[in-house]
């Protein structure tokens, strides 16, 4: 998930509807001032500008319009609200139009269309959802509609690039009104393309509606964000309004990958709603139109393999790491083949596409490979030590922490998937935010000694992190794997209210360019926890 520190960011543009347009799309009545311009749409009233409308939405924590009188006196021109919003909203002494609508948020995604032009009709929009593989697809994805001609916009959990300039992003999926100003920057600045992550947050929570999705892509799923969606099937459901005819948000067309059981029901799902392309990188189904043939990894991260695309087959690198990757790619090729780029031109600009802290290396000619990724749930950690070890016929290292005030329960695991799967565990700290990081190390170091010793790792605790990677790095020998998991593309490191400039990228990169010359030994950084 993103930073929560990050604040949305409303590109620079300037919608084109009226408070009229915004009425009509709402269907409700307005009180004689709606021709109005409306300057913006915002959710959070600290981010009123003059001119905008205030969307009050009833929320978790608290009702949007008890923040309404804050959005007036920044100059809002009108709040669109429900009823209870409205009745709130009466005790405030203020002749804003006052727009009511039993469920505000289902209809925010359409008025966010109309005040913006509607601009996601002129662009071919590919929306990519998934519990894995989003970010890592989108930028495959990217990388071959560039190779294809075309000028894409991207939009994901690491950032949004509306023409050139990359902005961090704040959610995987904006809300509806920044999703469609974000919209209208892009055609504004030429892109006549959009590659977005689609979280299943956004789907339950209407931010897509008003989208038209000309491409839908799924790449997997497996057992996250049971806080927000209860129960699988749920889950499930939210990720297949992006492919079921009879949700408003469905793609025209679908890539589906049924290397699961998931992928399989949604692919008869998007069936109902357009053509399908169905991909399996596992090799074990036939019958599917895109498969890989003849997968082999280096010990240098590499990847080779033949996507078969009907009758026509491509011969494919990858840089990135991990088998699993191969399924993201073969996505990504039929997406591009959807939007009508070659498949072998789409392949050969995969072969150069790092993504920012997915299984994104760090070479600076070292003997051995050294990785970063984001895995930083047990799950997604044991399928990226999983994946690296089938890469290499060397020891596998990995250096892994767990956040503060967050989910508990994981650290003891996090520390036994570690201790089981890899050779050296290096034990530190994440962004421990407001807990004390030695707890946390002791919660994950408690996991990985549960392990039993014939089948455990050595396991170190060593803090704070950029000695771990150190301790990691100086640990390996050619031929050898260090995985730096957790943090990703994150580029601080929160401890108390301070984020503290922290990249495992640079951490990496300097402990492998200090390997020349004479550090503290392993076991001045150390303390070993093994027995
Ligand atoms: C669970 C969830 O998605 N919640 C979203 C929901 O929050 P909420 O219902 O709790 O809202 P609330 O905090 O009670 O506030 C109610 C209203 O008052 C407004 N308000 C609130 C406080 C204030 O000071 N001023 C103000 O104006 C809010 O903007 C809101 O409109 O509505 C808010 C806007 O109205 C969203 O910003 C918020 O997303 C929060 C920030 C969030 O962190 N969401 C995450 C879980 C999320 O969506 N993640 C997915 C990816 C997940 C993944 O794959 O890892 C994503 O797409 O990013
Ligand atoms: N197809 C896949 N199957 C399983 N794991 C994957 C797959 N693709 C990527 N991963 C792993 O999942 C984690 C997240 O990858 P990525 O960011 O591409 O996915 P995401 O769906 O955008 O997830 P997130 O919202 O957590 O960023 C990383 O640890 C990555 O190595």
């Amino acid at each position: 998930m993103p930073s929560s520190s990050l604040r949305p960011q409303r590109p620079p543009v300037t919608p084109i509807g009226t408070l009229a347009d915004a009425i009509g799309a709402i269907a409700g009545g307005g009180d004689g001032r709606s021709d109005v311009a409306v300057t913006g749409i915002e959710l959070r009233a600290q981010d009123v500008r003059p001119g905008d409308l205030f969307a009050a939405l009833p929320g978790a924590r608290a009702h949007g319009a008890r923040f309404a009188g804050d959005a007036v006196s920044r100059g809002a021109v009108a709040v669109l609200t429900d009823p209870e919003g409205a009745d709130i909203l009466a005790d405030l002494a203020t002749d804003v139009v006052v727009l009511v609508h039993p469920r505000p948020r289902s209809v925010l995604g359409s008025v966010s269309a109309t005040v913006y032009g509607d601009p996601s009709a002129s662009m071919t929009v590919v929306g990519i959802t998934g519990t894995s593989g989003k970010t890592t697809t989108s930028y495959l994805v990217e990388a071959a509609l560039r190779a294809g001609g075309r000028t894409p916009g991207l939009i994901g959990t690491v950032e949004t690039r509306i023409g050139t300039d990359p902005v961090p992003s704040a959610l995987t999926t904006p809300e509806a009104p920044h999703l469609h100003a974000m919209f209208a920057a892009m055609l504004e600045q030429g892109c006549d393309t959009v590659v977005m992550e689609v979280s299943s947050h956004a789907l339950s929570l209407g931010r897509v509606d008003g989208t038209h999705f000309a491409v839908g892509a799924f790449t997997n799923l497996s057992q996250d964000h049971l806080d927000f969606h209860h129960t699988f099937e749920d889950y499930f459901a939210a990720k297949a309004r992006l492919f079921a005819a009879e949700s408003a948000v469905h793609a025209a067309e679908s890539v589906v990958c049924v290397d699961d059981e998931w992928g399989r029901r949604m692919a008869d799902i998007a069936g109902g709603a357009g053509p399908v392309t169905t991909v399996s990188a596992d090799g074990s189904r036939d019958d599917t139109a895109v498969v890989a043939r003849n997968w082999q990894a280096r010990a240098d991260g590499t990847q080779t393999f033949d996507a078969v695309i009907g009758d026509r087959v491509v011969r494919a690198q990858l840089r990135l790491p991990g088998r699993y990757n191969v399924a993201n790619a073969l996505v990504a090729t039929a997406v591009a083949a959807r939007v009508g780029i070659d498949p072998q031109v789409a392949a050969d600009a995969m072969s150069t596409v790092d993504v920012p802290g997915r299984m994104q290396r760090v070479d600076r000619g070292q003997p051995f490979l050294a990785v970063v990724d984001y895995a930083h749930k047990p799950a997604a950690l044991e399928v990226a030590l999983d994946t690296l070890r089938r890469q290499s016929t060397g020891r596998v290292a990995v250096v892994v922490g767990a956040g503060g005030d967050r989910d508990a329960e994981k650290r003891p695991v996090m520390g036994a998937v570690s201790a089981a799967a890899a050779d050296l565990v290096v034990v530190t700290d994440d962004n421990p935010r407001s807990e004390d990081p030695a707890s946390i190390r002791a919660a994950i170091l408690e996991g990985a000694t549960s392990v039993p010793p014939a089948d455990r790792a050595q396991v170190v605790e060593v803090s704070p992190r950029a000695d771990a990677v150190t301790y990691a790095v100086r640990w390996a020998r050619p031929g050898d794997v260090v995985l730096v998991a957790g943090k990703g593309h994150e580029v601080g490191q929160k401890v108390g209210d301070v984020v503290h400039p922290f990249d495992d990228r640079e951490a990496l990169a300097l402990a492998i360019d200090g390997l020349a010359t004479v550090g503290p030994s392993i076991d001045e950084l150390g303390e070993d926890r093994t027995s």
